[in-house]
């Protein structure tokens, strides 16, 4: 008898197995799939860029631990280069796949792998989202960004050395991701004595220390220095093990991602997610109430954008996204309510200095 199991229910944590931050640990790679015991033919899912910066490293160390690999280059996050990545993995007999790069390839990989039913591990470049360590892909499917569930990587190796060696956008970015973590736990919290959603206490705390942390930690978030990197590369990690713990992405995606979320739909150039999701935090933090302030003068410190000016998006965008995102994502239930009406909207940009 087959047994169906429902790897995505509440029930189900699914996590990664083994975690490498540090200077360096690029070249652990073979070890890492030793301990893991995957073997075999390895297909690399990178980028024409990251290739140069660690996809070509990971190939050698793979080779050299025994392995047999095949690199394939993408070039956006759609559902036909998961078909593409798919394809070139059957033709391969791969069994396992790796992401190396920032996002789109880690995604990429992510549910190419869920979907041949095969292991990956994510090599982050960036520390740009926490979607390296988690069980969501964001991809683009008939013309629109979605988010589905996928598996989580088997293991995660970040090595510091070349997070630290990005530019510095990526890793602002990614503490505007960690720190909208605590407008998504409020909204959590609302849904849950609104219309009687399951509130996950745990996951909602951990997601909350991360924030914490990483607010704490802003005058020390630094460009070229691993220890920024390895800070901000753990609290995504941790955002991670919160969705996972969650069962949803409940304690790291509340109303400030569904603004940033509408906005990669309506902006004709978007920035980066968690810089998006930075600003948004500010506006649905001055929704719910609570100490904006505070958030804005983490995200300066960070060097992370707090106006629509720096996240180099027009003013009428953020007040298109602001009545629209209510509706992206209509299930989940925000401070966003039933939609703002226009002169709200215009007044909470304003007010948060978003736009001027
Ligand atoms: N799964 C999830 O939960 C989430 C997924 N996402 C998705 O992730 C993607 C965005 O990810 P993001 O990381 O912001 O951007 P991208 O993956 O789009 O990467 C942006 C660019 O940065 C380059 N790059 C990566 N690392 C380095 C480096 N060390 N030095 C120089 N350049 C580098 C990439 O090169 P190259 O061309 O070689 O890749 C690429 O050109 C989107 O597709 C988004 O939808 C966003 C949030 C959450
Ligand atoms: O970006 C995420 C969490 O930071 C993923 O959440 P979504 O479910 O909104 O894609
Ligand atoms: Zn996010």
């Amino acid at each position: 008898m087959k047994l169906t199991i429902d790897k995505n229910s509440a029930k189900w944590m699914q996590l990664p197995r083994d975690v490498l931050v540090g200077h360096g640990v690029l070249e652990e790679v073979g070890y890492v799939c030793r301990d893991l015991k995957l073997k075999g033919n390895a297909l690399i899912v990178t980028g024409s860029t990251t290739w140069d910066i660690a996809g070509r490293k990971v190939s050698n160390f793979l080779e050299s631990a025994g392995s047999s690999v095949e690199t394939v280059i993408t070039c956006k996050a759609t559902m036909e280069e998961v078909e593409k990545v798919m394809e070139k993995a059957l033709e391969i007999e791969a069994t396992f796949l790796l992401g190396v790069g920032s996002g789109r390839s880690i995604d990429l990989a992510k549910l190419a792998s869920t979907r041949l039913e095969l292991p990956f591990i994510s090599v982050p470049t960036a520390a740009s989202h926490d979607g390296i360590a988690s069980s969501r892909a964001s991809i683009v499917d008939n013309g629109k960004s979605t988010s589905v569930q996928a598996q989580a990587p088997i293991a995660v190796i970040a090595d510091t050395e070349i997070i630290s060696a990005a530019p510095f956008r990526f890793l602002a970015a990614g503490c505007g991701d960690i720190i909208s973590n605590y407008t998504a736990v409020m909204d959590w919290e609302l849904a849950s004595r609104l219309r009687n959603e399951y509130f996950g206490e745990y996951a909602a705390a951990l997601s909350r220390m991360a924030a914490r942390v990483i607010i704490e930690y802003a005058d020390s978030i630094k460009p070229q220095h691993e220890t920024s990197a390895r800070l901000v590369v753990k609290a995504l990690v941790s955002n991670g093990v919160a969705m996972s713990i969650a069962g949803s992405s409940r304690p790291a995606s509340g109303s400030e991602h569904m603004f940033s979320h509408t906005l990669d739909r309506i902006a004709p150039k978007s920035a980066l997610h968690g810089e998006q999701c930075g600003v948004g935090t500010i506006m649905m933090m001055y929704l719910h109430g609570g100490n904006w302030q505070e958030i804005r003068e983490a995200l300066k410190k960070i060097g992370a954008p707090v106006t629509a000016e720096e996240l180099g998006i027009e003013d009428k965008y953020i007040i298109e996204a602001l009545l629209h995102a209510h509706s992206i994502r209509p299930e989940r239930y925000t401070i966003l309510g039933s939609g703002l009406t226009p002169s709200a909207a215009e007044k909470v940009a304003r007010i948060t200095k978003v736009i001027s």
